[in-house]
């Protein structure tokens, strides 16, 4: 029997791992060794893909063959295309998305093969496909095509190019860019523990990928970045109407999505690069709302509660000065997340136990059964 609960798993080494690693105290972050603060802004989400998947950062040859290997990858399978008219009507796009990802291993080439080899393949076809389903939904709930991949751009540019339909402005590819990278991996996050278990029953990679998308839907987790914008946009007025909307909802007991954080005690690191990059995107696009609203709610909660923002909460104003839906952002997460996602689905097929914590019991004891007449 374990010694001591931990309430949610806090503080738990659940897994070793090789791929990201968090310092909470100090706020930093670390993907393979590579400081957070090094590569964002520097390497691209392809070049992040290839790190976290293949465990080193690539050299001009090695990325143009994963290049190569994400542009052939990328087509969804005749099932997932059938599925598609059916599912856009469906409650959210992480729902529909999330059987859409599912279906995919019905048309994978190597759906019948659980090697390690075929894993890393599926790895790289599930960051290749999943911009696209993305991309096909939001098409396919308007009633219009995607416009045309570009082969000038990668997975970043072509995206808002889908999602938008317009050519995006080199700026915004490379603000688009960092954000994948930001939200690639980070260490054992709710849907990548998920992901993880499910990988540790020898289920396969779609299973995993699969319940990762159900556990990164919910608002304590990656549907916080959504929740962020439908707070921001609720606030009628200007930015002095900030500081009575955040006590009001403290006052109430409610939470304030995009704040808080298991792990780090200080700023979210990637949080640095959001703020600047939101701050950016609102000088470019010359609408300062909601950055505006957004600084104003961080000083409150900080003077209110000791509370930093974590990467949903600049995320919301970032994404949203990109032009992206705002019932889409939980799906660029997933975008990103793929790549941690599967990269730990990999490692943990590499050295496999099962992961089956203990419980403590906090029920009867020594009940008598009695029947059901007597009941
Ligand atoms: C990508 C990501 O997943 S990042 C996280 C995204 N999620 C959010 O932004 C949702 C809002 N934040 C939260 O709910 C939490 O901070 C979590 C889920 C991120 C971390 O949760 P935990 O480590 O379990 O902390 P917990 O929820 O127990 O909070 C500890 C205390 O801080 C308070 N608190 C934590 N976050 C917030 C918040 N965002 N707003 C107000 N109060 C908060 C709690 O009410 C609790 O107070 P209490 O001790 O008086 O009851
Ligand atoms: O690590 C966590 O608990 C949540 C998080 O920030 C992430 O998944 O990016």
């Amino acid at each position: 029997m374990a010694d001591k609960s931990s309430r949610g798993l806090a503080d738990v080494v659940a897994a070793t791992t090789s791929i990201s690693d968090i310092d909470g105290e100090q706020g930093r972050l670390f993907y393979r060794g590579y400081d957070i603060h090094d590569i964002a802004q520097r390497i691209s989400f392809e070049e992040c893909v290839h790190l976290l998947q293949r465990g080193i950062l690539p050299n001009r040859q090695q990325l143009d063959s994963l290049t190569a290997d994400l542009a052939s990858d990328r087509r969804i399978g005749p099932t997932t295309e059938a599925l598609l008219p059916h599912v856009f009507r469906s409650g959210t796009p992480m729902e529909a998305l999330r059987t859409l990802v599912s279906s995919l291993s019905v048309d994978d080439p190597d759906a019948a093969d659980s090697s390690l080899e075929a894993d890393r393949r599926k790895a790289t076809r599930l960051v290749a496909q999943m911009p696209i389903l993305v991309a096909r939904y939001e098409a396919a709930r308007n009633g219009r095509e995607v416009a045309d991949l570009d082969p000038e751009l990668g997975i970043a540019g072509n995206f808002l190019l889908q999602i938008t339909g317009e050519r995006p402005q080199h700026r915004a590819v490379e603000i688009f860019d960092a954000c994948l990278v930001l939200h690639a991996d980070h260490t054992m996050n709710a849907s990548t523990f998920t992901a993880r278990v499910i990988a540790a029953t020898l289920s396969d990679i779609h299973s995993a990928i699969t319940g990762a998308m159900g556990a990164l839907r919910g608002p304590l987790h990656g549907g916080a970045n959504e929740a962020v914008m439908k707070t921001l946009s609720s606030i009628d007025g200007d930015v002095d109407q900030v500081d009575g909307f955040v006590r009001g909802e403290l006052e109430a007991g409610r939470k304030l999505m995009g704040f808080g954080h298991r792990v780090y005690k200080t700023e979210d690191p990637r949080a640095t690069h959001l703020r600047k990059m939101s701050e950016e995107l609102a000088e470019l696009t010359g609408n300062r709302r909601y950055f505006d609203f957004s600084r104003r709610m961080e000083d409150v909660v900080m003077e209110e509660k000791g509370l930093y923002p974590n990467v949903d909460f600049y995320a919301a104003s970032v994404y949203h000065a990109l032009g992206i839906p705002t019932d889409l952002f939980t799906p660029v997460f997933a975008i990103s997340r793929m790549s941690g996602w599967t990269a730990h689905v990999i490692e943990q097929h590499e050295d496999n136990r099962l992961i089956r914590p203990a419980s403590e019991y906090t029920g009867p004891r020594d009940q008598r059964w009695v029947e059901i007449s007597q009941r």
